[in-house]
């Protein structure tokens, strides 16, 4: 009979490691003494401890070599919600994380799964006030991203399995923010750059939450750490933000006012903006075949503008003693410091 070698506990995977929030995880990883196999469809750095295995997660094979004598793994890979692909969002994030999930119960004895899922799997484009885990699961998702993201965490935690040594948990960040983010302040910086972001979509007045990246990796790593037979944590979710709500449009005008762009300052009806972004949606669809063009107020970016949507990380607070390490006001400090390169130009 084989013999199956008990996994070092130093040693991790991150499933989604060259992305941003993957990035910073592997980095705090290091810090705390890990190794680190990074799986990825990209290399997207190099640094001293930290082996790359590319491939598409979809494909076992290629997972099962990057999992090896790992006991614990997190999934934070998902195509970028901004893609808008249906086929590629079912294919990754559902079919790709049975694949994970299968490949995690092959490598090894006894394995931890830590999956990034989103706090958005239960908006539905209406106000959410320091909502909670026990909110059920949007029936209307906002888009493609959402409603696949839903089906990935279900299929992350129904898969815990105490007697077989498989542990899982989702923790679920909103609006992350920091260094190296890809989509939120470059998309904002090329809004204001072409001269878009002169509106407040509604009364200005809607809480949101916008958690710093490494509030988020904390949260990650707690959760990895309490994951254990007799620990609460198995197969649940947890909201994890800086628990600071914050005005939407106070926390754009902040970031663009820190970058040298003006802060928005004329109101728009929300029904107004959210119908006309409904309309040329569905124009970009009907015209897809023949010109391609990419709208930059999407009903999903203009519901997430207009509602409130915060949520409470209570049971992070009890369950794993998750506190946030970094404060709003420090955290958009760090990151508007770290785009010189998006900085108006006098
Ligand atoms: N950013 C946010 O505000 C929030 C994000 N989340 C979740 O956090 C996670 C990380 O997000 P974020 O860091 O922003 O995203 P990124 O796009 O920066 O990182 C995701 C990484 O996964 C890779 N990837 C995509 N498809 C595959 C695949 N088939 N096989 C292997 N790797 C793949 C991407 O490569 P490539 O870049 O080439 O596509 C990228 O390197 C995601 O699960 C997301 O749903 C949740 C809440 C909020
Ligand atoms: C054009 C402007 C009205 C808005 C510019 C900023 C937006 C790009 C971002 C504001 C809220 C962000 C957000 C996400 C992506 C970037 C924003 C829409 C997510 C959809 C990312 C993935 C998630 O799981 C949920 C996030 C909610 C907030």
């Amino acid at each position: 009979m084989a013999t199956r070698v008990r996994p070092s506990s130093k040693r991790c995977a991150v499933i989604g490691g060259s992305g941003f929030l993957g990035r910073h995880l592997v980095e705090k990883l290091l810090d705390r003494g890990y190794a680190v196999s990074v799986f990825d469809i990209r290399q997207g750095y190099e640094l001293p401890g930290v082996s790359f295995h590319l491939g598409d997660l979809c494909d076992k094979q290629a997972l099962l070599s990057a999992l090896k004598d790992v006991s614990l793994v997190f999934h934070c890979a998902s195509p970028a919600p901004a893609s808008d692909d249906r086929g590629l969002f079912e294919k990754v994030n559902i079919q790709g994380t049975r694949t994970v999930i299968e490949a995690c119960i092959e490598s090894g004895v006894q394995v931890k799964l830590v999956l990034t899922s989103s706090a958005s799997v239960v908006f539905e484009g209406k106000d959410i006030k320091n909502g909670s885990e026990t909110l059920p699961y949007a029936m209307k998702p906002i888009d493609y991203y959402t409603e696949t993201k839903i089906q990935q965490e279900k299929l992350v935690l129904k898969a815990c399995d105490k007697e077989k040594g498989f542990l899982t948990v989702a923790i679920r960040p909103h609006g992350i923010f920091g260094p190296r983010d890809p989509q939120l302040v470059p998309i904002l910086v090329d809004t204001a750059r072409r001269g878009k972001m002169k509106f407040i979509i509604g009364d200005g007045t809607n809480l949101v939450d916008f958690t710093f990246v490494e509030n988020v990796v904390h949260g990650h790593i707690l959760a990895a750490e309490r994951l254990r037979p007799d620990s609460p944590i198995c197969g649940k979710a947890y909201h994890i933000t800086n628990d600071e709500p914050v005005r939407f449009w106070d926390f754009m005008s902040e970031v663009l006012v820190g970058l040298g762009y003006p802060a928005p300052r004329y109101h728009l009806p929300y029904i107004l903006v959210y119908g006309l972004a409904l309309l040329l949606w569905l124009l970009a669809m009907i015209l897809r075949p023949l010109v391609s063009f990419k709208p930059t107020f999407t009903p999903m970016r203009v519901a997430l503008a207009g509602t409130h949507h915060y949520y409470s990380c209570d049971r992070a607070k009890e369950d794993m003693g998750y506190k946030p390490v970094v404060t709003l006001k420090e955290g958009i400090t760090r990151t508007v410091q770290s785009y010189p390169h998006l900085r108006k130009e006098a």
